[in-house]
């Protein structure tokens, strides 16, 4: 009969997808850093490379905002200079921004039950961001300080042909702890997982190119809920559900 090559290809994906998300549960429970590489292919990164430039010549992109810990700051540039937006991958023109935080939804999705002390149950928006290539930083910080219930930070990497020795834009991580640096390059298609609590202080090392990452920060259920209870400003708790490829938004524990 008809040899069903849209079943063949669905099945292939879910079993890399659960390949990948047993190598990812093995990283973060032993190190708290994962990095995969070749994630989406050449043909998909293309395509989300050129809805993110198209969304940076539009001027969609917005000066990073301060946390209240940051303002203090006067040269706010300083601490950071990406410009971000964000996005839910619904948006016109964001299409391909969709595909890539579902694909990284249906690998979470599979660790369900095999991280340690983690039970995700929904997401950030999409953070797009560009760190302009004018020497702009991070300085070393931790995503989630005060349990505002992030507990995974995933990011996507853009950058084709990235030259860490020319245009510098490293991802130092300081696992705390240990007397290790994780240096990680930005580079295309790539996508790490880190754990976004004090565990990992990082920072972005100035960037001479333009530097593109999409960034989602995973809720844990409990923190979450507590941070809610007792918030008290910083991240704003907004949940995204996950949402598998056929586009159901599901709940881990299902
Ligand atoms: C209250 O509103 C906001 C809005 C946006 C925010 C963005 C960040 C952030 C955090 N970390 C990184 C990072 O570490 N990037 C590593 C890399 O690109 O390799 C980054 O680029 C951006 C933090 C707080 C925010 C608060
Ligand atoms: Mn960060």
């Amino acid at each position: 009969e008809e040899f069903d090559t849209s079943k063949t290809y669905f099945s292939v994906l879910e079993t890399r997808t659960k390949m990948l998300a047993d190598y990812a549960c093995n990283c973060l429970n032993r190190y708290g850093v994962c990095v995969i590489d070749n994630f989406l292919g050449n043909g998909k990164g293309l395509e989300i490379h050129e809805q993110v430039q198209d969304m940076h010549r539009k001027g969609l992109f917005t000066e990073g905002q301060l946390m209240n810990s940051e303002r203090g700051n006067s040269n706010l540039k300083h601490v950071r200079g990406d410009v971000l937006t964000w996005v839910d991958g619904s948006e016109e023109g964001c299409e391909d921004i969709g595909f890539l935080v579902s694909s990284m939804d249906a690998v979470i999705l599979k660790c369900a039950g095999k991280l340690t002390n983690v039970s995700v149950n929904g997401r950030t928006k999409a953070m797009v961001a560009c760190y302009p290539g004018n020497g702009t930083q991070y300085l070393r910080h931790v995503d989630n300080p005060n349990d505002d219930g992030r507990c995974i930070t995933c990011i996507y990497y853009l950058n084709k042909n990235w030259e860490a020795k020319k245009y510098g834009g490293l991802l130092r991580i300081y696992p705390e702890g240990q007397d290790r640096v994780a240096s990680i390059e930005p580079v295309f298609d790539r996508l790490l997982f880190f754990w976004s609590d004090r565990r990992n202080p990082h920072e972005v090392m100035k960037a001479f190119k333009t530097r593109y990452a999409i960034t989602v920060w995973y809720y844990d259920a409990d923190q979450r809920e507590k941070a809610i209870k007792g918030y008290k400003g910083g991240m704003k708790p907004e949940i995204v559900p996950l949402h598998s490829h056929d586009q159901r938004s599901v709940n881990c524990d299902t």
